[in-house]
């Protein structure tokens, strides 16, 4: 229904293949039932991790050996046991805007966390010199919330930062990786690393569904020590049938094959939503951070505030998320700015969708 159709933070059943990903469950479920009987790995099972390892390197030139890697049930939980492996003074750098949930994260576990400012190439290098941060947490793939896709000679910037200091990591948060529609990929940071600094971060939230909740970390070598020391008490917090099935997934082919579909379907989405967006609301609107990713921001050139469209689209059953959500330290910039998903809008309730984001940024 329309209700959620601008959601960014929403995948779409519909394209999953439920058929292929049940055969998979079904065949790790027969062929493997034994390892249900007992706790697997801490760092989640190695035949996993192995097939992670390679699917990483292959499609984002990460260079590491399956022991470096650690599966986690979200983002928010592998980042929290970082927390752990890092000094206890350690001071967080997060990007303004950014990922809210992660700079609440942090600041819930205690950490000291400044909010660094961006550009259209990402984290500003001047913002993170002057800020007291040694360890930052960045999306250089597509800037979350921006879709910013950060250039080689920015990245190699961010490397010289965090070799200049002792002590200085950068989290490679590379969600929303999987999808470029006009920009080619960029190599990871982590391939680009020679010294240990950057810890790389992944997920299938969006390559596949938020609800599997499978994540996953790839710890440089001297940080995977402090794991092993400090943190060998706990247990994998991923289902043992979803690594299982997920592994099954990669390796007959079925995630590359997703991966092709869904990008061919989401291009289409986006580029007929864009068309529609134009259509109704001509030179009102700017649309950026469409080059890759599962939604794109609009900015209106209108007097009425985001809240104000967010409360009149809601009265009109349309739930829509503003910019300010993902600022943390300072005011959202004016013009009122939404992020608007794609993934799950049907082209079939595009027009009412847009129709009534029309009433409720001009009625
Ligand atoms: C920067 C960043 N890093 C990682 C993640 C994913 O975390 P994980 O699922 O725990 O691995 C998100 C999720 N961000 C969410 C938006 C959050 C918000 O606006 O408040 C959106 O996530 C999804 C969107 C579409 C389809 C599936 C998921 C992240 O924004």
């Amino acid at each position: 229904e329309v209700r959620k159709s601008f959601s960014h933070m929403s995948a779409d059943i519909d394209v999953f293949p439920l058929e292929k990903w049940l055969w998979c469950e079904e065949q790790a479920l027969r062929k493997k039932k034994e390892l249900l009987e007992e706790y697997v790995d801490p760092q989640g099972l190695y035949s996993v991790r192995k097939t992670i390892a390679q699917f990483l390197s292959q499609s984002r030139g990460v260079r590491c050996y399956p022991e470096q890697i650690v599966l986690g049930s979200g983002t928010q939980l592998l980042t929290r046991q970082l927390t752990k492996l890092l000094p206890k003074e350690a001071i967080y750098g997060l990007e303004e805007p950014g990922y809210q949930r992660m700079y609440q994260l942090l600041k819930s576990e205690g950490r000291v966390v400044s909010a660094l400012e961006i550009d259209q190439k990402g984290i500003r290098i001047d913002a993170l010199e002057t800020s007291e941060a040694n360890v930052l947490l960045t999306t250089p793939s597509h800037q979350f919330p921006t879709g910013a896709i950060m250039p080689i000679s920015r990245r190699i910037q961010l490397l010289n930062w965090a070799n200049s200091a002792p002590d200085r990591y950068i989290v490679e948060d590379d969600y929303d990786s999987e999808y470029k529609y006009d920009a080619d990929s960029i190599p990871s940071l982590q391939g680009m690393d020679g010294a240990s600094r950057v810890i790389y971060m992944g997920t299938f939230s969006k390559s596949l569904l938020p609800g599997l909740r499978m994540s996953y970390m790839v710890l440089p070598i001297p940080l995977l020590e402090v794991y092993r020391k400090s943190l060998h008490f706990l247990m994998s917090s991923c289902s043992t049938i979803t690594q299982l099935t997920l592994q099954a997934f990669i390796e007959t082919g079925e995630y590359q094959k997703h991966i092709k579909k869904t990008t061919k379907l989401y291009r289409s989405r986006r580029a007929v939503l864009i068309e529609k967006l134009q259509a109704k609301f001509g030179d009102t609107i700017s649309v950026k951070g469409e080059k890759s990713g599962l939604h794109f921001l609009v900015s209106f050139r209108v007097e009425r505030s985001e809240a104000e469209i967010k409360r009149r689209a809601e009265e009109r059953g349309l739930l829509l998320y503003g910019i300010s959500r993902f600022y943390n330290q300072s005011a959202p910039p004016r013009p009122p700015t939404l992020i608007l998903g794609f993934a799950s809008m049907r082209t079939t309730q595009m027009d009412e969708a847009v129709e009534l984001l029309y009433e409720a940024v001009f009625r």
